[in-house]
């Protein structure tokens, strides 16, 4: 399962966890302005806004699984099993773009999610695989900029939806209404302690501290984790510090992380949170934490050649790491 957010205490932090049983390879990718994009069939982009993200290098080609641009727009591809639908390519009046080119093709040219609902209404995001061996994935998409605005994408069988989104959080299947109808049922969950409104004439003992959370949904399943990022983001101190926020910011999202050894998805196969990204996308620092690593990890983009034409990549730091105090 992933979870993504975009958490905004003063600036505005956007990324995802990524949570699966196998690592593709990835690694920190920046695509510089000069790098030509090229697109199954659409003209390509040879000049655009420079990206910054995890992605997997194939045929020279950046796969992103979450990225966000220098102008301060963020984008991440979810699991939307059962429920992504993707479509021919039509030669009517439309934006033909593969799944895999769509976080490219958003990022590359636009710079808020205002300019990107444009693109959007001319999309058709079609069926064609990056190649045989490597299947499009079924993915929704959380994109968000740095006035904190964000909408979720979802290309189903009925076509193609764009959803403001009032939380800014996004995990996987049921579809994105869905997930946001079920925060009602949640709507008693309180940071503070609770008061009795059960009866005047029952006793109770606030025999711990967080009862006031005791209802939130502790499953690492995508309906729990939505809630529980929800809540914990919505709850989430703030301050005008960066380090202070960034380390609030993966503090929520490690509040939905899989830990090896919980969720089985076959025989000896578990799923777990294999990394944690953020951009501060009023400044384009980028940051990750990974399983191992919980050491936050910063990429700042400002000392690389943005004008070049060639990727620039970062191996993922994975290491166990431990201060080492006396
Ligand atoms: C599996 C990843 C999503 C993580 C997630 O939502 N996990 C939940 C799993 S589940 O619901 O519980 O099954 C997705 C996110 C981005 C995807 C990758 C990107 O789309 C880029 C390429 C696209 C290619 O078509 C396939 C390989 C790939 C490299 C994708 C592999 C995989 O599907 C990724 C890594």
């Amino acid at each position: 399962m992933c979870t993504s957010i975009i958490f905004s205490p003063a600036d505005h932090y956007f990324g995802r966890n990524l949570d699966l049983e196998i690592s593709f390879g990835q690694q920190v990718v920046i695509t510089p302005r000069k790098y030509e994009f090229k697109f199954k069939n659409m003209p390509s982009l040879k000049n655009h806004n420079a990206i910054v993200g995890i992605a997997m290098v194939a045929d020279g080609y950046p796969l992103y699984f979450d990225a966000s641009n220098e102008k301060g727009l963020g984008m991440a591809g979810l699991n939307y099993n059962g429920n992504a639908h993707y479509f021919p390519v039509t030669d009517e009046d439309k934006d033909n773009i593969a799944s895999f080119e769509f976080i490219p093709w958003i990022l590359g040219q636009c710079g808020t999610v205002a300019e990107a609902k444009n693109l959007l209404s001319r999309i058709n995001i079609t069926n064609l695989n990056f190649k045989p061996e490597m299947q499009a994935s079924p993915l929704h998409w959380l994109l968000a900029d740095k006035t904190g605005a964000s909408v979720v994408i979802e290309s189903d069988a009925d076509g193609l939806h764009v959803y403001d989104n009032p939380v800014g959080v996004l995990t996987n299947n049921p579809k994105f209404p869905l997930q946001l109808f079920n925060l009602n049922n949640y709507s008693n969950v309180s940071s503070a302690e609770p008061k009795n409104g059960f009866s005047k004439d029952v006793d109770f003992n606030l025999y711990s501290r967080e009862m006031g959370s005791r209802d939130l949904p502790g499953g690492a399943d995508s309906a729990s984790r939505f809630v529980r990022a929800t809540f914990n983001k919505f709850n989430a101190p703030v301050s005008d510090d960066n380090n202070k926020n960034i380390d609030t910011y993966f503090h929520i999202l490690h509040s939905v992380e899989q830990q090896k050894g919980v969720d089985q998805v076959g025989p000896g196969k578990f799923e777990y949170t294999i990394y944690s990204s953020g951009t501060n996308l009023d400044t384009s620092d980028f940051y990750y934490t990974t399983y191992e690593n919980k050491r936050i990890n910063h990429i700042d983009i400002h000392k690389e050649d943005l004008t070049a034409s060639d990727l620039i990549t970062f191996p993922m730091l994975d290491q166990v790491t431990i201060n080492d105090q006396n």
